[in-house]
């Protein structure tokens, strides 16, 4: 069996790499295009054995699954590019969330997948949320889970809960990035502390922190109050933060929500315009 991919930047390199290093599939077992060549020699370079086809056509023709990795927008020029090479025997599968699988139907031979990685998968952990098509059987379920669990724990996602579960799952990993950051800014700032130090400090505190989440020593509400000691200092630290975030986070998945149904709007006009020709 061949997996295609068609687009290799920053997230389809990471499906093929953690596919790849886990040693799921072998790099013969793969073949990939990417509209500048030098980024699919690049992984070739890194593993050796792994095909690079001239074009979309290609990998299509020549693999039996084919993920597709490219940003939504990029959709409707790859999808003119290699859909006329689709037939029954294939699998479509995509990583991003704003293209409706039941429109995408419509316009290929085959069934449609949608699997939303996570950076977190680069390290072989976190979630691989899977959403099936109206052509998915249970035996193409259980392929795909087989195959991507290489990456992390598949799970089955409907539409109405995919939105909430990439912020969460695929967008989370950005955020905690960011409010990490913050805290190390602050203590630079207020302290003095060498940015290099305060960083190694926030690293292992959330490595540790995920050795707490992973062992389920702690719930996150018990973690919280086993720290926060009546009358200690994690308490006046708690005040400032119980002040500024609560609401923060409902602003942000309000946005991404926003912004969700807008991409999807958008890519319905032209798979719309697309089903016509
Ligand atoms: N970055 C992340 O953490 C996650 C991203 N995603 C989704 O993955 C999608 C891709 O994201 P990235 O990999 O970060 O974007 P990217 O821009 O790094 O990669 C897209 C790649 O597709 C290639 N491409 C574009 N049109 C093409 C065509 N017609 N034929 C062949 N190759 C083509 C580009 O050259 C580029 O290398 C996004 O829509 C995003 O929603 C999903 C989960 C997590
Ligand atoms: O398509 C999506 O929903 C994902 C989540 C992170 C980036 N893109």
């Amino acid at each position: 069996m061949q997996i295609g991919f068609i687009g290799t930047g920053s997230m389809g390199s990471i499906i093929i790499d953690a596919l790849l290093t886990s040693r799921s599939l072998q790099p013969s077992q793969i073949i990939a295009a990417n509209r500048t060549l030098a980024k699919v020699e690049l992984l070739a370079e890194r593993h050796p054995g792994l095909v690079v086809a001239a074009n979309n056509d290609e990998v299509v023709r020549r693999a039996e699954i084919v993920v597709v990795c490219v940003k939504p927008f990029e959709y409707r020029q790859a999808l003119e590019q290699f859909a006329d090479a689709l037939t029954a025997q294939h699998v479509l599968i995509t990583i991003t969330s704003p293209i409706p699988l039941e429109d995408l139907a419509q316009l290929v031979p085959c069934p449609v997948v949608r699997v939303v990685p996570s950076i977190t998968n680069a390290a072989l952990g976190g979630m691989v949320l899977c959403e099936f098509g109206p052509q998915a059987t249970e035996s193409l379920r259980k392929r795909i889970y087989q195959l991507f669990s290489a990456l992390g724990q598949p799970v089955e996602v409907t539409f109405s809960l995919l939105r909430i579960a990439s912020d969460i799952s695929s967008c989370g990993p950005a955020f905690l990035s960011y409010l990490l950051q913050q805290m190390i800014e602050a203590a630079v700032v207020e302290t003095g502390i060498s940015r290099e130090a305060a960083t190694f400090f926030t690293t292992q505190m959330v490595l540790g922190f995920s050795k707490l989440l992973e062992k389920e020593i702690f719930t996150l509400p018990e973690l919280e109050a086993r720290v926060v000691v009546p009358a200690g200092i994690t308490g006046q630290g708690l005040i400032p933060l119980k002040e500024h975030v609560p609401g923060l986070f409902h602003e942000v998945f309000k946005r991404t929500h926003q912004k969700f149904a807008e991409d999807i709007e958008e890519v319905k006009k032209y798979l719309d315009s697309m089903k016509q020709t």
